[in-house]
């Protein structure tokens, strides 16, 4: 049985561009197409497309440079560490779509922490644990326009059957790119916003007026424009020790009613839907490599000092209470993402190195958003074959 199903939303269609300065496409294909049997791999998916099949074969060789020798002697150490970018490639900065981000020690943070898994042997297989995941599938979109199209729709969908059971619909958003996806629902008929209670899967531990607070970035792109009533947004506080933000927070979601935020058999809240990014070391939430906060059971809500991704001080969900809500999804579009989207889904790495591949809802469902440029990596066609690709066994 294959425990990961993959479904291409209009990926089929002529000349889908993917490049800039050519149309996107808006709308998802209503058909799904299934992976399995069709034989194509991401090249054959890409020439269908009209993608340059240079740029998604070969290297990402504005990510490491070709050999240690275009670079200065004082910066050599950093090639030999092969998960680091060296800081020169980028003068005037790491571009944003790389979601790149400098870490304390000055060093540009790693675009994955796996690299170097099964380098020069067969790599091990990251496979998501058990058999019975029906539940989680991988979407792949023709393009970023018609990837957050997709999502808002996702998202609606669940509003109105969540709306339609118990009167009110339950949305963790994370900070990013994936906002203002969501900001697109806004005038849409059929989205009930009075009903709608909005949280935060982490924040910076800034005031909201900050340009790095997670909170300014949904109230640009949702919260000003939807009349969702203020009571319900329930926003990490401001101006709190990290440690006390958390700890309010926590409580903010306890004292919610049941009937807004029902609870699972271990007491956990049962959110309606969690909408995670991807970092580029592969962090969700502020959930980051091999750091502590993984590993916690025993809190709702975190607090995270000595961030690797400024600002230092962040607040942020637990993997368990992300694990228990009934929707989530994983958003990682653009090339910026291809590479580590590929760590998370096919290459298994050490516990905690990559926290987006411990996103695994206990009885909800995980959907990766995916287009084609950020699926550019992945050998989906191979998923089936438990020879190629022992995902289940
Ligand atoms: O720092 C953060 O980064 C992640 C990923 O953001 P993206 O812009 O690369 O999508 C985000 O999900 C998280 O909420 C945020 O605090």
């Amino acid at each position: 049985m294959t425990a990961l199903a993959f479904v291409r939303f209009g990926v089929s269609c002529a000349a889908q561009p993917r490049k800039a300065g050519r149309k996107a496409a808006t709308k998802p294909q209503t058909g799904r197409v299934s992976a399995s049997g069709n034989g194509a791999s991401i090249a054959d998916l890409a020439r269908e497309n009209g993608a340059n099949l240079k740029t998604l074969n070969g290297t990402r060789s504005e990510s490491l440079p070709e050999s240690s020798e275009e670079l200065g002697q004082d910066q050599k150490p950093a090639v030999s560490r092969i998960n680091y970018i060296p800081k020169s490639r980028w003068p005037k900065g790491i571009p944003p779509v790389m979601g790149a981000h400098l870490m304390p020690s000055g060093e540009v943070a790693p675009i994955s922490t796996s690299k170097g898994a099964g380098v020069g042997g067969v790599p091990h297989k990251f496979m998501y644990p058990k058999e019975d995941k029906e539940n989680y599938q991988v979407l792949q979109f023709a393009s970023q326009a018609a990837g957050s199209q997709g999502l808002a729709t996702y998202v609606q969908q669940i509003s109105e059957a969540a709306i339609k059971e118990r009167g009110a619909f339950t949305l963790v958003l994370s900070g990013g790119s994936l906002l203002k996806a969501i900001g697109q629902l806004v005038g849409s008929p059929g989205v009930d916003f009075s009903k709608w209670h909005v949280f935060f899967v982490d924040e910076r531990n800034v005031p909201h007026s900050h340009s790095d607070s997670n909170y300014k970035g949904a109230d640009e792109a949702l919260l000003s424009k939807a009349n969702i009533p203020r009571e319900q947004v329930h926003a990490i506080r401001e101006n709190l020790p990290v440690a006390e933000a958390a700890t309010e927070y926590a409580g903010q979601l306890l004292r919610l009613d049941k009937t807004v935020l029902p609870r699972n058999a271990e007491g956990l809240p049962i959110f309606d839907a969690m909408l995670l990014g991807l970092g580029p070391d592969g962090h969700v939430a502020s959930l980051f490599p091999n750091r502590s906060q993984i590993a916690a059971t025993d809190s709702w809500v975190l607090p995270v000092e000595n961030s690797p991704k400024p600002p230092p001080e962040r607040i942020t969900m637990s993997l368990p209470v992300i694990n228990s809500a009934k929707e989530i999804a994983l958003v990682a579009m653009g090339e910026g993402k291809a590479e580590i989207v590929q760590r998370v889904l096919e290459v298994q790495s050490l516990p905690g190195a990559l926290p987006a591949q411990l996103v695994q809802p206990s009885s909800g469902s995980l959907k990766w958003f995916l287009d084609i440029a950020s699926a550019q990596n992945l050998a989906m066609h191979k998923w089936d074959s438990t020879k190629d690709f022992p995902r289940s066994t």
